[in-house]
């Protein structure tokens, strides 16, 4: 998996670098300016053969201080460079005031006010926005938001020709680099060129929409703390994952056996799509459990799911005597009362084979809802649960949480997603996969990853009605094939968004778990 850096872990890594006598911060600003131009130079080849007139605009920090390399990089080609600045050069750290000298030598700095309504009519083909980086701790003034509200304005005028392109150093500013809130965000960028890794904030909330292209440069840091089971550590998921829903032989008993349980008459679709996907994931076996008087409804629209009636919760006690359901999936049209009814025995069915353990089992929908209402029921869930809120749903379960997601930032960290669904895995003592675009997968440890259907991942086609049963479905699925819950939930977002992309516009729920075999195909499987 891709490891992604917060601003404190970047400086840590930055900081033990140059304390090692590795390397100097004036050696890395340069390699970070110089990354800035081999990257916009690659993304607009054309802009090499002319010369290109440019605004660079930089901010008071160390951002501020790889926009004076860029700028100085350019001129030395030829460029027609102009430079705006926010903030007294004698305050700039000194590595960034040694590029604003370097600078001076070869032109002059404007105030960044200059540019309140834009360039006027001269044409301009790129600004490079380096005012704020990693180091934006809280809302941008209008000082400084204002000029960059006039610069996107600008750039729309219909009597202006050519495009202005934006290049944004490490993030555009006002994007918040660890949680991907938006603290003054005006300027949009077409490239954003971040350095050694990439951010959380550049996956999460208005990241993948701000950033464009995102190129990650190569200072010659070393990399960093070993990843993987490191609490404060954020990855991003990525296509090696999906492996553990392989099939390597055995029979239909040695691939699990999953219970989806469904609610009453005329609200079996979202249940149906769900077992359908944990079927077409790999599962040996799927059984769909239905009151009485949805067996028919049921029975006829199901032919490789098997169907149990299950119409209370002593029933499905009995049923889980079957030792070999070893997945569970409650939620999808489940109905919250009757949830609420299921949910004790669902958590404390339990295996005694070589050692304890519990069957995977998928809380979504109305199971949430459910859970949300009692908190007795919280304090049973166990390592083996994966709970699957969206945004209202995680707003029912933790409602503090989310209030801190969307206070206004006062300074320092900004609480993200991944902060936000971390400390609800702890909460929980179990899984938690908190959907979106950006959706955002913790365990109780403190392990976290995030999966964007961003930048080359875009799934638009996802936001259609019965998506989120289904890629319930695709957990219990691989929680079926006896993968841990959270490579299950990781997996599972994964392939919910390949086969979006894979069936593309026109998509419904439906499509998604037909989709499958294809999307293993193209994985070479
Ligand atoms: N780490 C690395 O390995 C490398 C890092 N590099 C580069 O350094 C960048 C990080 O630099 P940085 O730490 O100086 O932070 P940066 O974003 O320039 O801003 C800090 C300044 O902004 C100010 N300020 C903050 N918020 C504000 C607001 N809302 N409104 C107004 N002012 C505000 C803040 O003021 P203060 O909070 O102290 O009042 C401070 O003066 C990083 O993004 C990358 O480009 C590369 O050179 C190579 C290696
Ligand atoms: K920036």
């Amino acid at each position: 998996m891709t490891e992604l850096l917060t601003s404190a872990q970047m400086r840590g890594i930055e900081a033990a670098a140059m304390a090692s006598g590795a390397v100097t911060g004036l050696d890395l600003m340069e390699r970070a300016g110089q990354g800035v131009v081999d990257a916009l130079l690659a993304m607009w080849p054309d802009l090499a053969s002319g010369v290109p007139r440019v605004a660079v605009l930089c901010g008071p920090g160390n951002n501020g201080g790889d926009g004076f390399v860029v700028a100085r990089l350019l001129r030395e080609r030829g460029w027609q460079v102009e430079v705006f600045a926010h903030g007294a050069p004698d305050r700039l750290p000194p590595d960034a005031r040694a590029n604003h000298d370097r600078w001076l030598a070869l032109g002059p700095v404007a105030p960044l006010g200059d540019l309140c309504g834009g360039f006027g009519k001269a044409h301009v083909d790129l600004v490079v926005d380096a005012v704020f980086g990693t180091g934006l701790t809280r809302a941008l003034d209008w000082d400084v938001e204002q000029p960059l509200a006039d610069i996107s304005e600008w750039r729309l005028k219909p009597w202006r020709q050519g495009h202005t392109r934006i290049v944004a150093v490490d993030v555009p500013s006002g994007l918040c680099a660890d949680s991907g809130r938006d603290l003054g965000l005006r300027l949009a960028a077409d490239l954003t060129v971040t350095f050694h890794r990439a951010k959380p904030g550049q996956y999460l909330a208005e990241g993948p929409d701000h950033c464009g292209r995102l190129v990650v440069a190569d200072i010659g840091l070393p990399p960093a703390a070993p990843r993987s089971s490191q609490p404060g550590e954020v990855t991003l998921v990525d296509a090696r994952a999906p492996r553990s829903a392989l099939k390597w032989g055995g029979q239909k008993y040695d691939h699990g056996h999953v219970l989806v349980l469904a609610g009453g008459v005329g609200q079996g679709g979202a249940a149906r799509m769900a077992a359908r996907g944990a079927l077409r994931m790999g599962a040996g076996l799927v059984t769909l459990g239905c009151p009485p008087a949805a067996l028919i409804e049921n029975a006829a629209q199901l032919n490789a799911i098997m169907l149990r009636r299950v119409d209370d919760p002593a029933a499905l006690t009995a049923l889980l005597e079957d030792r070999r359901i070893n997945a569970l999936c409650l939620g999808p049209g489940l109905g919250v009362e009757r949830a609420a009814g299921l949910l004790p025995a669902a958590l404390a069915a339990r295996r005694e084979q070589a050692a304890v353990f519990w069957p995977g089992l998928v809380l979504d929908a109305d199971a949430l809802t459910a859970l949300a209402a009692d908190p007795a029921l919280m304090a049973l869930l166990h390592r083996n649960c994966v709970l699957t809120p969206h945004r209202g749903e995680f707003a029912r379960l933790f409602p503090d949480l989310i209030e801190r997601l969307h206070a206004e930032p006062k300074g320092g960290p900004v609480f993200s997603k991944a902060d936000a669904t971390r400390e609800a895995a702890r909460r929980a003592g179990c899984v938690v996969l908190f959907k979106g675009a950006d959706t955002v997968i913790a365990d109780p440890e403190g392990r976290c990853s995030i999966h964007a259907a961003a930048y080359d991942r875009p799934a638009p086609w996802l936001a259609t009605a019965g998506a989120g049963d289904v890629l319930a479905g695709f957990i219990a699925g691989l929680l079926a094939r006896r993968n841990p819950a959270v490579r299950a939930a990781e997996s599972a977002a994964w392939l919910h968004v390949d086969c979006a992309r894979s069936f593309g516009p026109g998509l419904i729920a439906e499509d998604l778990p037909e989709e499958l075999p294809k999307v293993f195909r193209a994985l070479g499987w």
